[in-house]
């Protein structure tokens, strides 16, 4: 089997570029658990649900929407959002997961943001902080491109020596300030989930480097990598990680603290896209 479904992504994108009234913008958000009122502070200009979308996954998750949306963020600046995404542990393969980004590619896209909630590993974060992705580990086991590789979408054996940008980075570091941010910046390892994790898995996180760990984003990112996408990785810490945090964790809880920071991520994401 092929590890990118290229002909089905050029499906949907076909049937997005139909639907979608607006050109298609050239950058894409992914809205993480609880980060959704981003669109709030944007001006939505239209909308389509995963369920329209053919061959596109359906979003199971709370916190996650399940619409594709171009919005505006500045006069003449639009942006591409995913409110919902796939995960591994809702028993999506990670080719399913990271569907959307082979659909993106298809469809222009040149710069993806990613988000995500998280747990802080990195004994000096508190919950509501946030943290730049300079790196990652896949601690999953599984991998998106793994199946037969075509060489017309992307390398056999891809290059991982700074799968975020450093541009991204720089620029999104430079418009902090002014947004009301004051981020960290860290390795994000991404575990399967869907339990939180035990305190022995969190000390051999951090002994491998850990700052944060989730469920997400790194099989999207691989994607984009292999794509050629500038990527910008960005983790709201909605909880200190099991033995460091003083209570248990629940997704309810995950999703408020992602509510309460969503006012300044959104304001910095939007500078940023404004910027690109
Ligand atoms: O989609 P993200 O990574 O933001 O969601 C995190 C990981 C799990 O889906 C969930 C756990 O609370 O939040
Ligand atoms: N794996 C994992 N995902 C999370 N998402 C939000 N908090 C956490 C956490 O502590 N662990």
């Amino acid at each position: 089997m092929n590890n990118v479904r290229h002909e089905e992504a050029k499906l949907s994108a076909a049937h997005l570029q139909k639907a979608f009234s607006h050109a298609i913008p050239e950058t894409a958000v992914i809205l993480g658990s609880g980060l959704g009122d981003f669109t709030k502070i944007v001006k939505v200009l239209e909308s389509i649900s995963y369920g329209d979308i053919p061959h596109f996954p359906q979003s199971s998750v709370a916190g996650h929407k399940g619409k594709l949306t171009i919005a505006e963020v500045a006069d003449g600046k639009n942006v591409l959002i995913m409110e919902g995404r796939f995960h591994y542990y809702e028993g999506y393969t990670p080719q399913e997961v990271t569907f959307p980004i082979a659909v993106f590619k298809e469809l222009g896209i040149k710069q993806l943001i990613v988000s995500n909630a998280a747990g802080g590993c990195n004994p000096s974060f508190t919950a509501g902080d946030i943290m730049i992705i300079d790196d990652h580990i896949n601690l999953t086991g599984n991998h998106p491109l793994i199946g037969k590789n075509d060489d017309a979408c992307g390398p056999r054996f891809l290059d991982q020596t700074a799968p975020y940008s450093p541009r991204l980075i720089a620029l999104a570091e430079s418009l902090a300030t002014e947004s009301g941010v004051a981020p960290k910046k860290g390795t994000y390892v991404k575990m399967t989930g869907p339990t939180y994790e035990t305190r022995a898995e969190i000390k051999m996180v951090q002994s491998y480097g850990a700052d944060s760990v989730g469920m997400s984003t790194v099989y999207e990112v691989i994607m984009a990598n292999y794509f050629g996408m500038e990527v910008l990785g960005i983790s709201c810490i909605t909880n200190m990680a099991t033995g460091l945090a003083k209570t248990h964790h629940n997704h309810a809880a995950v999703v408020d603290v992602a509510n309460s920071v969503s006012e300044k991520f959104s304001k910095w994401v939007k500078n940023i896209v404004v910027a690109l």
